[in-house]
């Protein structure tokens, strides 16, 4: 199987990007659907940014060095991955916070409907989100979304690719459902951006968020962006209206008024080292182009699938099998994958699990390779083999997995 990895590396066309990251000696990492890997850029930006931006040139830097311009001019930077316009993308705050501002806006371009309608098991913050606001929330299963649409739904939440088993959404499909039942739609790109084919508006979709710190390459924590069809533009309020989201900050008016666009999503002042950071796994992704970024998730996690099928059987795989109709990563069920996955990472793979029993692998195109993949696959299979998580050192929880 190696030998096999090993030639498909030597045909690969993203070989020479693997390096472009600072990745770790012995290192086999498959979690870049959770905190990307390091482009080599970003060490030397951010110093730039700090020493000659912030260091020498001070305050003058929000001019010069055009810190001001960073959420339009990364968010113009992200909108070719996902199929949207350059003026449609802001780079800002959180996916979370992102969320909150846009049911907020939702709510308010559909008078007279108050549900906001998405699936359980959506991610988390998702539903706390539509929790915390003033909509009533509605939860229908995959299947059983589009009869689940009425008069009542302002919008439809949903989360294009699915973080615990991969699944994707048919984007299409559903942004016609909620359009036909009167409401607007807003994706949850997290899993998507960087990944696979994403085309908001050959899709006619309405809002979307995305992270940047997963198949971006921004850095932990790194800002999220939000996008806004250009013909809500103008219908569009942001509830935290800030005064970097005003149509003139530095002219301290008393009275909130949206600046043009999507810059209205701004609140504050936007944190500019972690910006630069995003900027360079921005621009890296960018490089490389989303057509080949998502032709080599295809074949990498389909190597990966088809070695797992063969070597470790045992493991039932709870993504798609055709991989497009997935994101580009595998979960596995085992009641163990807690412990599998920490026997795992002690010996250099890193995956990672989510509860309750799911052993997940993330195929981030840009940098993991053939070679990775089967190294992972031979490892699980040993584990496997020898009953090495059965042991009580593995199943102890971390705070984070
Ligand atoms: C689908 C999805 N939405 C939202 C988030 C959370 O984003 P944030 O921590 O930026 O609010 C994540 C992961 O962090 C996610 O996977
Ligand atoms: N932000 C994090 C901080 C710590 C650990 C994981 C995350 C994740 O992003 C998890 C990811 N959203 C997931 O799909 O599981």
């Amino acid at each position: 199987m190696i030998d096999t990895a090993r030639a498909l590396d030597a045909g690969d066309p993203l070989a020479e990007f693997r390096g472009r990251f600072d990745l770790p000696e012995g290192v086999v990492y498959l979690d870049g659907n959770s905190l990307g890997a390091l482009p080599r850029a970003t060490r030397e930006r951010v110093s730039q940014v700090v020493d000659a931006e912030w260091g020498r040139d001070l305050i003058r830097s929000w001019n010069s060095a055009d810190w001001i311009g960073m959420p339009q001019r990364i968010g113009a930077k992200i909108a070719p991955l996902i199929g949207a316009q350059p003026h449609e993308v802001i780079a800002c705050d959180s996916v979370s916070v992102n969320l909150s501002k846009l049911i907020g806006a939702a709510l308010q371009m559909r008078p007279g409907r108050n549900v906001v309608l998405s699936e359980p098991g959506n991610f988390p913050t998702d539903l706390y989100m539509v929790q915390g606001s003033p909509a009533a929330q509605r939860l229908a299963a995959r299947d059983k979304i589009v009869d689940a649409l009425d008069d009542d739904v302002a919008l439809l939440m949903l989360t294009h690719v699915h973080y615990k088993t991969g699944e994707m959404f048919d984007m299409a499909a559903l942004t016609k459902a909620a359009h036909d039942a009167g409401a607007l739609v807003l994706w949850d790109l997290s899993h998507s951006g960087g990944a696979v084919p994403v085309d908001l508006n050959a899709c006619n979709a309405d809002l979307a968020v995305g992270c940047g710190y997963k198949y971006l390459n921004g850095g932990p924590g790194a800002p999220a962006y939000a996008f806004v069809a250009e013909r809500h533009h103008d219908a569009l309020h942001n509830p935290i209206s800030g005064w970097m989201g005003h149509a003139a900050p530095f002219a301290f008016s008393d009275e909130y008024e949206p600046a043009a666009g999507v810059s209205r999503l701004l609140a504050g002042t936007p944190p500019v080292l972690a910006m630069a950071a995003l900027e360079c796994g921005v621009d890296l992704m960018a490089e490389i182009g989303i057509e080949p970024l998502v032709a080599k998730s295809r074949a990498l996690s389909e190597f990966f699938r088809a070695a797992m099928a063969e070597h470790c059987p045992q493991l039932e795989c709870v993504s798609p099998a055709d991989a497009p109709m997935r994101g580009s990563q595998l979960s596995y069920r085992h009641k163990d994958a807690y412990a599998l996955c920490q026997v795992l990472i002690a010996r250099g793979v890193i995956g990672d699990f989510r509860d309750p029993d799911i052993l997940r692998f993330g195929f981030a195109p840009a940098y993991v390779s053939y070679e990775d993949a089967a190294k992972a696959v031979n490892a699980l299979a040993e584990i496997l083999e020898n009953d090495e998580w059965d042991a009580p050192q593995f199943k102890k929880r971390a705070a984070v997995t």
